[in-house]
């Protein structure tokens, strides 16, 4: 077996790009932000897009780049999920630092302007009350505090406070991006990942580099510095390919016993059913075989029996009811006519 890597810090720290212009891949986002960062004159910001796409990381360089590792602690004050989100943050934590004004200080290399910075990180969990009493807040102190939020769902942020940010969306990564910071990454630590290994990484982290990255010292730490196609999948929680392929399979037999033995043994293995149907998902949309009518039927009942699992329904009951379903739609079964 390969050495295993020893490990310290997370590798999603160590890999965090310190400076604005080194974010890859938001390459409108960082001009417009390298523009702003000249005259050190920043409207209230609003980062939005899906997860692990550099959001925090560009907010947390910005903050850097004005005031450097001497004012930073002082200055900018970072609220995450951990952090309580509820209308009394609003009015104690957060009033308390924006409501302190701060005076020009001068630090070689940065332009240290005369406000603070206060991150709200996944803003969008943040209750309805405490967003409008944000509102106010950022409104009051906006000559002294400036506020960047950030969100995967923009449709939660109340229009109030939207409207009072520049707003800037962050789009899903490519293969290529999520593929050289890997390969970075593999060459610092000494990885060694095969063609193979690198498109199932790219593949199960779905444009999420964060995820990439920890399913990456993940495997590092378990399998050694080489890594495979499976170490990878045995990490991240995802089903194996021909798991899924054989419930296809299965159902595309016509016959309810057997999509149902395959049913059972999938629950039998343990397998989680919402990350089976998320795969049967994609697998059902990239066949090209099978036609549109059909498809989209499959995928109606892949959304019904999602909201079922969230509210607790029985596992092996609606992964059949999925078979079922699928069954009827290739073989265009009417919906009466049940086995
Ligand atoms: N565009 C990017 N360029 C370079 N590295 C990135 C980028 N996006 C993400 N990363 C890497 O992934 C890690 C997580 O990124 P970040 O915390 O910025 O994601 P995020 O968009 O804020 O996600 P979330 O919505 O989950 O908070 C970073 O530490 C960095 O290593």
């Amino acid at each position: 077996m390969a050495p295993l890597v020893p490990m310290s810090q997370p590798w999603v720290e160590k890999y965090r790009p310190r400076q604005v212009k080194d974010v890859a891949h938001q390459e409108e986002v960082i001009r417009v932000l390298n523009n702003t960062l000249q005259t050190a004159d920043l409207p209230h910001m609003l980062f939005y897009g899906p997860p692990g796409t550099g959001k925090t990381t560009t907010a947390l360089a910005i903050a850097y780049q004005l005031y450097g590792p001497e004012l930073y602690k002082s200055r900018v004050l970072e609220l995450n999920a951990s952090d309580d989100r509820g209308i009394n943050v609003v009015r104690t934590k957060i009033k308390n630092f924006a409501a302190v004004a701060v005076g020009t200080a001068r630090k070689a290399g940065y332009p240290c302007p005369p406000y603070k910075i206060i991150i709200l990180d996944e803003a969008d969990s943040m209750t309805e009350d405490a967003q409008n009493a944000l509102r106010r807040t950022t409104e009051t102190y906006s000559k002294v505090t400036r506020f960047f939020f950030i969100c995967n769902y923009i449709s939660r942020i109340i229009e109030p406070l939207a409207s009072r940010c520049a707003k800037f969306r962050f789009k899903p990564l490519s293969e290529e991006v999520m593929s050289s910071r890997i390969m970075h990454i593999c060459n610092e630590e000494g990885l060694n990942l095969n063609a193979q290994a690198m498109s199932t990484l790219s593949v199960i982290s779905q444009g999420d580099l964060r995820r990439a990255i920890t399913y990456l010292q993940s495997a590092a730490r378990l399998f050694g510095s080489s890594i495979s196609s499976s170490d990878l999948i045995s990490v991240s929680g995802v089903i194996p390919e021909d798991v899924v392929k054989s419930l296809l399979a299965a159902c595309r037999s016509g016959e309810f016993d057997v999509a149902n033995k395959e049913v059972s043994s999938i629950i039998a293995d343990g397998y989680p059913v919402s990350q089976l149907m998320a795969q049967f998902l994609d697998v059902i949309v990239s066949a090209d075989d099978i036609p549109d009518d059909q498809k989209a039927r499959i995928c109606k009942k892949l959304g019904e029996t999602d909201k079922c699992l969230v509210d607790g329904a029985d596992e092996y009951l609606q992964l059949l009811d999925v078979a079922s379903e699928t069954i009827r739609s290739l073989f265009n079964m009417p919906r009466t006519l049940v086995f």
